[in-house]
């Protein structure tokens, strides 16, 4: 599905990822772990294909398709959306509206419900929600739009205990069915916490420390090691 090869990348003259190869087969579901400013936001704005990172050397594939090349919007027909950290509000793109242009006013009425969202759908997208309110936004946007490959940029950070669950079962049940045209999907999330790994059933974790990919394992062995012995190569511990 998502073949990331060598991947090196520079914003603002400077290196943010260096080297980074990382796969992830249909199906699966995978999470970046790592300090701040390491470099796993870059990492998604780069497969997006969002300004200003610039791809330096390496190949980003999607079903054997170089996305390199292909500016954000080709990229986001081929199947890539993203749940934002931090979206801007939309004045005047009211939820229900987003929804009916994209003809998913069913998949709303069942996924706003799911995501404690139903009395949103009259209000513009992401204007004077709260912080949480925002991130389960991101999630049912993402339903919405229906994408093969989906990013989640720390889909739980500022979100209170209960909604992480809504949020952690809606990734779950998002990445595990195929897309609207029966392929199958995958998902790459960005986590601190870890709260969310509680939800979503992840097949592997990888930790990027100063934009490499230092080691891929288990998600909740990654985990507890980072817990106790920080962003440090598990066999070097
Ligand atoms: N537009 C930009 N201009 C200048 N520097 C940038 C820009 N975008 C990212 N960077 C820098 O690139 C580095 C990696 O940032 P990135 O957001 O990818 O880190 P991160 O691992 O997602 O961090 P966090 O966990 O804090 O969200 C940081 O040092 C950041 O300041």
């Amino acid at each position: 599905m998502l073949e990331i090869e060598d991947l090196c990348v520079e914003v603002a003259g400077k290196s943010v990822l260096d080297g980074v190869t990382l796969h992830l087969p249909p199906g699966e579901l995978h999470v970046l772990l790592g300090p701040n400013g390491s470099g796993k936001s870059s990492l998604l704005a780069s497969i997006l294909g969002l300004p200003p990172y610039r791809i330096t050397r390496g190949a980003i594939r999607l079903d054997g398709v170089p996305l390199t090349d292909l500016p954000l919007h080709e990229r986001a027909r081929l199947g890539i959306g993203m749940a934002f950290q931090r979206p801007p509000g939309l004045d005047g793109v009211s939820v229900s509206a987003f929804a009916e242009a994209l003809g998913a006013g069913e998949t709303l009425a069942r996924e706003a419900a799911a995501l404690d969202l139903t009395d949103f759908v009259r209000r513009d997208m992401n204007v004077g929600f709260s912080g949480g309110e925002i991130k389960r936004w991101e999630i049912l946007k993402l339903f919405l739009q229906d994408p093969r490959l989906m990013l989640f940029d720390e889909p739980e950070s500022g979100v209170d205990l209960e909604h992480v669950i809504a949020i952690g079962q809606a990734i779950r049940r998002m990445v595990r069915s195929p897309d609207r045209q029966d392929r199958p999907r995958a998902g790459l999330v960005i986590t601190h916490t870890g709260l969310i790994l509680r939800h979503v059933a992840a097949d592997c974790a990888h930790i990027v420390r100063d934009g490499r990919l230092i080691h891929s394992g288990d998600p909740q062995t990654l985990f507890t090691h980072i817990q106790t012995h920080g962003y440090s190569v598990p066999d070097a511990a």
